[in-house]
């Protein structure tokens, strides 16, 4: 547990080293990171509601990519506040960084564009 902990603190400390290209939207829970994926076009704009439902509105397309190229399966889900986010859960102690970077690379060549 401990492994799985200290890669979710990696994870959380990656994306908050790239505030442009993801929004971190929780401090972690155990081992979930909730997060959006921001695409080019919407980095300029600044965060609020209006951001929020366009993030929400690309997260089911980026995953469907992530599918359709057979990279990387994270899922996703709305809450009471907010459209839908990403909520990844590292829960095998065999994920290295080099996974987690990966992830995050993947996802921006995936969906930089959406
Ligand atoms: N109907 C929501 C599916 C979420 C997901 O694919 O992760």
């Amino acid at each position: 547990m401990d492994r799985l902990m200290d890669l979710t603190a990696y994870m959380v400390r990656k994306i908050k080293s790239m505030p442009d290209k993801f929004h971190l939207i929780l401090e972690p829970e155990c081992v979930n990171v909730s997060f959006w994926y921001v695409s080019t076009r919407l980095r300029p704009m600044p965060h609020g509601k209006e951001k929020e439902k366009l993030l929400g509105e690309i997260t089911p397309v980026l995953k469907g990519r992530m599918m359709q190229a057979g990279t990387l399966m994270v899922g996703y889900q709305p809450d009471d506040r907010r459209p839908n986010f990403f909520r990844n859960i590292i829960s095998s102690a065999a994920v290295t960084e080099v996974d987690v970077d990966f992830l995050l690379t993947e996802m921006d060549r995936l969906g930089h564009d959406l």
